[in-house]
């Protein structure tokens, strides 16, 4: 069985006196896709975000790739995210004044990539996703379905060990979906990253390995997890 990348331990957080994650406990292995499913406000994308080292817990433990990531300094938690990680975001990181190349290539470029291999690598993804034409124009003159794509390519781009996405097809058609799925998993199967996407849509999930449903800030279904009473 592949290693395990990602790992929370009866992770929790509040936000006021509302638990918006409650004694979580995920694993994520290597090349294996992980749907999240639940109704609105049950927690998903602060799972997510605590999973990612955005947000701390207030209790519980969060593990990438063997070592403990929730009790590192931000610094550390950034490099981290930076190198290994890849992602998909409901309110986008990506920067409008930026061409849409340019935010493909920022991963690389941060990570200390030569210009010339970065601009090539990201044009490659451009390309893949169908939105090469779209290279030069600024983020903020394309589409929310161009943007998307290039949220998914600058994700993938780095070959991270992990994606974590958030709705990563909300505003895209069926046919453009179904290619940015295409993307995540085939990037599970050739180079095992392990993704983590939340969604609504069954379709979506029909793409991943493994289904988990959140409820109130619970896992109350994970076909491989202990799911508590
Ligand atoms: N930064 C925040 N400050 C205060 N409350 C928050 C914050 N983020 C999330 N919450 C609350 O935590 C709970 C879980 O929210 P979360 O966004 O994780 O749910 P979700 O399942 O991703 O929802 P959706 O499907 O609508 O995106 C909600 O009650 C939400 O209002």
């Amino acid at each position: 069985m592949a290693e395990i990348v990602l790992e929370t331990r009866s992770v929790s957080r509040s936000f006021g006196a509302m638990p918006a994650v409650d004694g979580v406990d995920l694993t994520v292995r290597a090349g294996e896709v992980v749907a999240v499913m639940g109704p609105s406000g049950s927690g998903k994308s602060t799972l997510l975000h605590l999973v990612a080292g955005l947000l701390r817990p207030d209790s519980g433990e969060v593990w990438f790739d063997g070592t403990r990531l929730d009790n590192q300094p931000e610094h550390a938690r950034a490099r981290t995210r930076l190198r290994h990680m890849g992602f998909v975001f409901q309110f986008g990181d990506l920067v409008p004044e930026l061409t849409v190349v340019e935010n493909v290539e920022l991963p690389l470029r941060l990570l200390g990539t030569a210009r010339a291999s970065a601009r090539a690598r990201a044009l490659e993804m451009l390309d893949r996703f169908g939105i090469a034409e779209q290279a030069d124009r600024r983020l903020s003159e394309v589409s929310g379905g161009q943007a998307q794509r290039a949220a998914v390519a600058r994700a993938l781009v780095h070959q991270p060990a992990v994606v974590l996405a958030d709705e990563p097809t909300g505003s895209l058609d069926t046919l453009t979906g179904e290619l940015v799925l295409e993307e995540l998993v085939g990037a599970a199967a050739e180079r095992g990253t392990a993704v983590v996407l939340v969604t609504h849509e069954l379709r979506v999930a029909s793409y991943a390995d493994r289904d988990v449903l959140v409820r109130d800030g619970r896992i109350v279904a994970d076909p491989v997890g202990a799911v508590p009473s």
